[in-house]
C-alpha cells in the first residue's frame, strides 16, 4: 500500500525524519506514538503527499511519488482519508454537507449518495446532528464528523492525526471502536497518538502493530506497552 525506503524528510534545518524504511502493508493496524515535535504529523503528510520526501524513496500503491503525474496523485490521494489534528470544517455548511464535501468536490452528486451519507451519519452517530452547523459540535462530535468525511469516499487506507486528541475517553473508545471496525472491513489504519491506553485497548481486540518515532528514526515498539 503505503511503503517508504530510506525515506528523509527536512524543514530546511537539518533532517527531521530520516532513515526510514517501513511497510503499510494492505488491511494492517498502526499506531504512530513518539513525544510531541518528534514528526508523527510529518511522517503522516509523507503517507499522504502532502510532503515529499527530500531523501529515500516513497511508493504509494505500488508507485514511486516522485514519478507520479498530477492525475496519478490525485488518484491516489482518493485512496487515502485523513482525519486531520485540528479538524476544520466551513462553518457555514451544515454537518451534513460537510461530511459530503468530497463527493462534491469530486464532482459526484451528494443527491444521489444521500442514502449512503445517511447511513454514514448514523454509523458514526451523527444522524440527529446532520443540520447542525460545525461550531454547535461538541469535541466528540466534530472529530466523528472529520471521521465520516474522510471515509464518504471509501478510502482503502484511513490515516488518523490525534483523532482523540481533545475528547474524553469514553469519547476516545467509540471512535477506536470505529476505525477497528474499518479495519475489519479491510482498510488499512494508521493512527498518530500520544494515548497509550488506546494503544492497550486496541491490541486486546485487532493485530497491531506499534511505531515509535524518536530521534528522528520510525522503528517498530516493543511488545511492553
Ligand atoms: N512547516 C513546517 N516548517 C518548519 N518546521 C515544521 C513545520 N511543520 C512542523 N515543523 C517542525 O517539525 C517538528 C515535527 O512536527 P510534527 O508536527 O510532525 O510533530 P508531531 O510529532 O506530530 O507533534 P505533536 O505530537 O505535538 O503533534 C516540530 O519541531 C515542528 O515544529
Amino acid at each position: 500500500m503505503i511503503e517508504l525506503q530510506n525515506a528523509a524528510y527536512n524543514y530546511g534545518g537539518g533532517d527531521m525524519l530520516s532513515e526510514i524504511s517501513l511497510k503499510l502493508a494492505p488491511g494492517s493496524f498502526h499506531f504512530l506514538t513518539g513525544p510531541s515535535g518528534a514528526g508523527k504529523s510529518t511522517f503522516l503528510k509523507l503517507c499522504y503527499m502532502e510532503l515529499t520526501a527530500t531523501a529515500g524513496q516513497v511508493q504509494m500503491f505500488g508507485k514511486d511519488v516522485r514519478g507520479m503525474s498530477r492525475d496519478d496523485i490525485a488518484r491516489a490521494r482518493r485512496r487515502i482519508g485523513v482525519v486531520h489534528q485540528d479538524c476544520r470544517f466551513l462553518d457555514h455548511l451544515s454537518v451534513r454537507k460537510n461530511v459530503a464535501l468530497p463527493l462534491t468536490v469530486s464532482g459526484h452528486d451528494p443527491a444521489q449518495e444521500a442514502d449512503n451519507l445517511r447511513e454514514l451519519l448514523t454509523w458514526v452517530g451523527l444522524d440527529h446532528r446532520a443540520d447542525a452547523l460545525p461550531q454547535e459540535l461538541s469535541g466528540g462530535e466534530r472529530q466523528r464528523a472529520a471521521l465520516a468525511r474522510a471515509i464518504i469516499m471509501s478510502p482503502d487506507v484511513i490515516l488518523a492525526d490525534e483523532p482523540t486528541g481533545n475528547v474524553d475517553s469514553e469519547m476516545s473508545q467509540r471512535l477506536l471502536q470505529l476505525l477497528i471496525e474499518l479495519n475489519k472491513m479491510g482498510k488499512t489504519v494508521v493512527i498518530a497518538t500520544h494515548e497509550l491506553a488506546l494503544i492497550r485497548m486496541a491490541k486486546s481486540q485487532v493485530n497491531t502493530r506499534v511505531l515509535r518515532i524518536a530521534d528522528r528514526r520510525v522503528r517498530l515498539a516493543g511488545a511492553d506497552l
